[in-house]
């Protein structure tokens, strides 16, 4: 196993996150035995985990292991495929997000979501970031809260003087900072980010991944990412999930980089497979 001096990747996993490493974990989603089917195919197998308040865990793994279909499984979303089944538990604050009374539309009000692929409704930017807003009924200062989250997304001073153009006629780091916007918008408490910069190019992404650092001072950010390199500079936890849809460790994202428990963690995060 290896020794902090003798690091498995070569980025610094960095140790000073604005201070969030050190403040205590107050778990907001847990899964506890969770299953994920699709037909007769098993994609999550009896995953255990607690996912901390105001931290951004980094969730990462070959392809196909499942972590998107973790993701969805958060705010509901594979309930939109219909071969897709779930068994065990994953509760928000305690309360299983899968029992009748959850209203899945009420849910994602409060768990967000980021998709890979910078996907901006075609409409003004304004009209982008109000329409959770307006779907909600939302009756307060729409222009306040419009640029709040535009500033939140820290695309504000870009757009400031073009609110009525397209969103679609933004760059993609631009289009994806104006996703964010739209997340944040309703004020969620959770944003789940779906490999989020792996369209975009290195200066983008950069702007990207800053930005996640700021959000998790407001919010609980959970990210799917290819890229270790990514998940050690801008994550605080990091899930490892391995062939089969197992989550074999999750733990500080220093303790996973630098000296997992898992020999095949280890051994995926060194480069020997996926
Ligand atoms: N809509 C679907 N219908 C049927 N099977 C699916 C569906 N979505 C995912 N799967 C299967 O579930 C397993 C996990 O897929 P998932 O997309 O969650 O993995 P992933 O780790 O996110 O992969 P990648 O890194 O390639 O995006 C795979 O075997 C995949 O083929």
């Amino acid at each position: 196993m290896s020794t902090s001096e003798d690091s498995l990747i070569t980025t610094e996993v960095s140790s000073e996150r604005t201070g969030r490493s050190d403040r205590p974990d107050e778990t907001v989603l847990a899964a506890r035995d969770l299953d994920v089917y699709y037909g007769d195919e098993r994609a999550l197998a009896s995953v255990d985990v607690e996912i901390p308040e105001h931290k951004v865990t980094a969730i990462i793994g070959p392809s196909g292991c499942g972590k998107s279909t973790f993701l969805r499984c958060i705010n509901r979303m594979n309930d939109q495929i219909a071969v897709c089944r779930v068994d065990g538990d994953l509760s928000f604050h305690g309360k299983n997000v899968y029992d009748d009374d959850v209203d899945p539309v009420a849910l994602r009000r409060r768990v967000g979501m980021v998709f890979q692929k910078p996907n901006p409704f075609p409409k003004s930017i304004y009209d982008n970031v109000a329409y959770g807003l307006r779907i909600q009924g939302f009756d307060g200062d729409m222009d306040a809260r419009v640029e709040e989250a535009l500033r939140g997304a820290a695309l504000w001073d870009e757009v400031k003087d073009q609110l009525d153009s397209s969103g679609l006629d933004l760059s993609g780091g631009q289009q994806q900072r104006l996703c964010i916007a739209r997340a944040i918008a309703p004020d969620p408490e959770v944003i789940l980010m779906d490999e989020p910069t792996s369209a975009l190019d290195p200066v983008a992404a950069s702007k990207i991944e800053d930005l996640i650092d700021e959000l998790a001072e407001q919010y609980t950010v959970v990210i799917v990412t290819h890229n270790m390199q990514q998940a050690a500079r801008i994550s605080d936890k990091t899930a490892v999930f391995l062939t089969g849809g197992k989550l074999v460790e999750f733990n500080e994202t220093a303790k996973v980089f630098e000296n997992p428990d898992e020999p095949r963690v280890e051994e995926y995060i060194t480069g020997k497979f996926g």
